[in-house]
């Protein structure tokens, strides 16, 4: 996968030049959409089977230690707006695991 980084220099570039650039950038978007679509959708297979587990084990759906090893797992080596990003994108999609979970767990 083509990681592209903003480095652009727009003076040099004609309007129709930068309206090409933006149509190939979101074009390597949807490229990247397309993997975090199936890593999603992997991840919440692995969820499922994770609440299943939960469900015969009587546990509690929240984990704080498993999200602080997630969390200190996904920050390394980031920083700036890319952590910040990133860091709240996880707390989204764990959020949603949770509630996955509970509605799997059939709990509130
Ligand atoms: O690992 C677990 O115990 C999970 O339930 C999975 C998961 C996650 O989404 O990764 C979700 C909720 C927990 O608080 C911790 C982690």
């Amino acid at each position: 996968m083509k990681q592209e980084k903003s480095n652009i220099n727009f003076d040099s570039l004609t309007e129709e030049q930068l309206k090409l650039k933006l149509d190939e950038l979101r074009k390597l978007i949807d490229e990247v959409d397309n993997e975090l679509k199936k890593n999603l959708s992997a991840r919440v297979n692995l969820i499922e089977a994770v609440a299943e587990i939960k469900k015969y084990l009587g546990s509690s759906t929240f984990d704080a230690k498993r999200e602080e090893e997630i969390f200190n797992r996904i920050s390394d080596k980031l920083e700036g707006n890319k952590l910040h990003y990133i860091q709240n994108v996880f707390e989204r999609i764990i959020d949603e695991s949770r509630s996955l979970q509970r509605k799997i767990l059939g709990r509130k």
